[in-house]
């Protein structure tokens, strides 16, 4: 089974607007309200892919209990850690004449107890999941070294770990030598301090991460497709261009959960890269996680170019 960590899930407000005018009153054309973080996000379309998955982590107050009763409906394992600090609300803006969104996150907050019993939880669950994805930042009350104690445990009892965070966090991460990363672009040049413009750049960058001791390297770069490396094959997949049907906001989960099913079935690595940009841009052209399917993954597959680097 496939389990997935959200430290710091929560409920994303996505505002939609004609065009943003910061400093006036701004009226709204419709809002919509789902429960988020990346792991949950990650583990929503595993499950509607139809595989086995139990997603954990730690909720609290009226947000979490929204998004406990959200995943019951949806008949998704879930077993979360109650917290006294309520889970907190992203704020998504999507400017529609211009297809702009802005993203304001806030950072909420567990406390240490919290960590420890969600640490307890997952020591019991690694007897019967068999391959760990942590995504999503890491609340106020933590250290950024936070994921480093959890990839430890998974790594003692021998299950390998997908993490897909950012900045300081990622950093630390690398020191535990997961077993895969995906940073988006933005994130993979906020690492290395260097722009990545070309293939040359491309390969070295994906270079620097695996001398860190990762096994597979994914670097996301939205409408461009993405780079799937490990020590054998380095490959820069181009994706079909999609009319954005809704929002690009959890086309790196979708990614991150395309990469977990495809693992955990054994694909050929080329098989695996081409199955996790498939659904990926399958949600972007879809707009919905409940959308997904087969025959939408398959058909954005045939489209999609392959270039060895
Ligand atoms: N406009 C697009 N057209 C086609 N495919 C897209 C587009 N945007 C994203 N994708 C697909 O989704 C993948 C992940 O996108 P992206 O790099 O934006 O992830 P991300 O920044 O981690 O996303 P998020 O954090 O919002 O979930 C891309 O590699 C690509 O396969
Ligand atoms: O603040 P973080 O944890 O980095 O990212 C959280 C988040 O932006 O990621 C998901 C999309 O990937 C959203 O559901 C959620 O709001």
């Amino acid at each position: 089974m496939i389990i997935t960590v959200t430290l710091n899930p929560a409920i994303d407000k996505t505002i939609m607007i004609d065009r943003l005018t910061p400093g006036k009153l701004n009226r709204v054309k419709e809002v919509i309200t789902l429960p988020g973080g990346k792991g949950i996000n990650v583990a929503q379309v595993i499950h509607q892919m139809g595989e086995n998955v139990l997603t954990t982590g730690i909720l609290g107050g009226n947000t979490g209990d929204a998004i406990k009763t959200f995943l019951r409906k949806k008949k998704l394992k879930a077993d979360f850690i109650s917290s006294n600090y309520a889970t907190r609300q992203n704020i998504k803006i999507l400017e529609t004449s211009i297809s702009r969104e802005t993203e304001i996150n806030e950072p909420g907050k567990v406390s240490k107890n919290d960590f420890k019993a969600l640490e307890k939880k997952l020591r019991d669950y690694l007897a019967v999941g068999n391959l760990i994805v942590m995504a999503g930042s890491i609340p106020h009350g933590l250290s950024s070294n936070t994921y480093n104690h959890l990839i430890r445990l998974c790594k003692e009892a021998e299950i390998p770990v997908i993490v897909d965070t950012s900045g300081n966090n990622l950093k630390e991460v690398l020191k535990e030598q997961p077993f895969l990363i995906k940073p988006n672009l933005h994130e993979a040049q906020e690492l290395i301090g260097e722009e990545i413009k070309n293939e040359k750049d491309m390969k070295e960058t994906v270079n620097y991460f695996l001398a860190q001791g990762v096994e597979i390297i994914v670097i996301s770069m939205g409408a461009r497709g993405a780079i799937f490396a490990n020590k054998k094959n380095c490959y820069y997949l181009k994706t079909p261009q999609v009319s954005i049907s809704n929002t690009t906001v959890g086309a790196g989960d979708s990614m991150v959960a395309g990469l977990a099913v495809a693992l955990q079935k054994n694909m050929p690595f080329k098989e695996i890269a081409c199955y996790a940009a498939a659904i990926a841009t399958s949600y972007v052209k879809l707009g919905k996680i409940e959308l997904l399917n087969k025959e939408m993954i398959k058909k954005t597959k045939e489209k999609i170019t392959i270039k060895i680097i």
